[in-house]
């Protein structure tokens, strides 16, 4: 399935257009909203953490369930990508939410998770940048200047982006604080953009993405499942 959705020059960056529907977007934007869980504001960005939360000094995932209207969505990405190991499911969902001006410093997700990742974009496009890290265990391998853009993906409403492999364990990635995003040439999915030859993409309205992985070691503090 995932294939023919390659993209870039980096070896396993794929990029789905309209993975999900208009209303399922509609839905689950609404859901979002109107949750009155607390946001977890965090340096340019605020997010919302579902099936549990991940300990980073413990290294493991303090595991709370998925909630329902999440869990068909896990269960497709699985089946579609095995983005999170053959035949395994996420465990864990990171929400994100990103007014115009704000992102994410340029970070790798960590050795904590299975080294696949799907984010589902909702709402309003951003562009994901990855760039080699510089002090790479990789340097031998890699051309060019370390730490510097390898590729850019124009992420719209609704489409699914995967990455694993070298793009996970060997490249940083993130989103520029900006209100407009450049489609500069290192933008590799442009002939999937509304308009191909547009230079600027304005970010719009507040961006919700889902970040789904499967963190690889699991504390059930909710005892066994009846
Ligand atoms: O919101 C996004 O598209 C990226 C989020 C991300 O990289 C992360 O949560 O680690
Ligand atoms: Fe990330």
């Amino acid at each position: 399935m995932l294939e023919k959705h390659r993209i870039g020059w980096l070896p396993e960056i794929f990029y789905i257009p309209e993975y999900i529907s208009v209303d399922d977007e509609e839905r689950l934007c609404q859901t979002i909203r109107a949750s009155k869980a607390p946001w977890i504001k965090v340096s340019g960005r605020r997010l919302r953490n579902y099936g549990g939360t991940v300990h980073e000094k413990l290294g493991v995932l303090l595991q709370s369930p998925v909630p329902s209207w999440l869990q068909p969505l896990l269960r497709r990405l699985g089946e579609d990508t095995q983005a999170f190991g053959p035949g395994l499911e996420a465990n864990h969902v990171l929400l994100n939410a990103y007014r115009p001006g704000e992102g994410i410093m340029p970070h790798q997700d960590g050795p904590l998770y299975h080294p696949g990742v799907c984010i589902l974009s909702l709402a309003a496009p951003a562009v994901m940048r990855f760039s080699r890290k510089r002090s790479s265990d990789d340097d031998t391998r890699a051309q060019g200047d370390f730490n510097s853009l390898v590729v850019s993906v124009a992420l719209q409403p609704r489409s699914l982006l995967v990455f694993r492999g070298d793009a996970y364990t060997h490249c940083l990635h993130g989103i520029d604080e900006v209100e407009e995003e450049a489609l500069d040439e290192t933008v590799a999915n442009r002939e999937a953009l509304p308009d191909p030859e547009a230079r600027v993409m304005k970010r719009g309205n507040e961006r919700l993405s889902l970040t789904v992985r499967r963190v690889l070691r699991v504390k059930n503090i909710l005892g066994p499942r009846k």
